[in-house]
């Protein structure tokens, strides 16, 4: 099994077993009752600076645990202070060392809209995501088949949330295209290498597959500024940061800083 299929099975799994504590018609009367989502597609537009989506993120894969972050909402407030234009939140629990409740509380401290990221495949798991307050939801295409990304694409908006529909080749932003998406990333780490290398440059190659009017997410590689500073020379509108913000201990400055590009 691919690394990217191993997440995904047991990020199902794990939301699998929530729904024998809470029913599918249960999360989906609180989905719906949920405070209407923010407008990610409004406050994620192209605009004269690049935008930054910051991320809560404890531990990964790839380079262990990365800080403890005792307090997530406390952490998201001091991004929402340094400028970011939306929180990202990994829910995943098994490597990521995230938590719905980590969502919960982030969606509690802040104004901005908030991305569930988490490997999700599964009606329940998007339906989770709204009940929980999020606004986005992270569709990964090298994950699901093409039918299953329109299906959750489509429910995705129907409760209102903008979908961040990540990809990591041309093909894989033609299949985004193809189900509609409004917001394409592309991440810079491959999901599937055992390695979980990391392509830099990939942004930049593949960035004019996607057209005017939708909009273009960077994620992933940026350490420094000069990262954020290439992905906007690339075209990039927003670019997604996690690991240097949990690791630097001034995540304000280092905020101010990756905008100023
Ligand atoms: O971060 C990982 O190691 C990872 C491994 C396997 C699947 C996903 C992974 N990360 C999710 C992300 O896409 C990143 O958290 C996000 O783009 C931020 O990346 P970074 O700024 O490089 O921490």
């Amino acid at each position: 099994m691919s690394i990217l299929a191993d997440l995904t099975a047991g990020s199902v799994a794990d939301a699998n077993a929530r729904k024998e504590r809470r029913s599918k018609a249960e999360v989906e009367k609180a989905a719906l009752e949920q405070t209407p989502a923010l407008d990610a597609l409004e406050l994620l537009a192209p605009a004269e600076r690049v935008k930054i989506i910051a991320e809560v993120k404890r531990a990964s894969p790839s380079r262990g645990d990365l800080s403890e972050i005792s307090d997530p909402a406390q952490l998201a407030v001091s991004y929402e202070t340094g400028g970011a234009s939306a929180i990202s939140v990994l829910t995943e629990q098994r490597k990521f060392k995230g938590s719905l409740a980590d969502l919960e509380a982030v969606r509690a401290a802040v104004s901005i809209p908030v991305l569930r990221k988490d490997f999700m495949a599964t009606e329940y798991q998007i339906l989770e995501a709204r009940a929980a307050g999020a606004d986005i939801v992270l569709l990964i295409v090298a994950a699901l088949s093409q039918k299953k990304l329109a299906e959750l694409h489509q429910l995705a908006r129907e409760l209102g949330m903008t979908a961040l529909v990540e990809t990591h080749s041309e093909d894989e932003i033609d299949r985004a295209l193809e189900v509609g998406a409004q917001l394409v990333g592309v991440n810079a780490r491959d999901l599937d290498s055992a390695d979980f290398t990391l392509d830099k440059d990939l942004f930049g190659r593949v960035a004019d597959r996607i057209p005017a009017g939708v909009i273009r997410v960077a994620e992933s590689a940026v350490l420094k500024r000069k990262d954020v500073a290439r992905y906007r020379e690339a075209g990039a509108d927003v670019v997604l940061v996690g690991e240097a913000l949990v690791t630097d201990g001034d995540p304000i400055r280092t905020l101010e800083k990756f905008l100023s590009v």
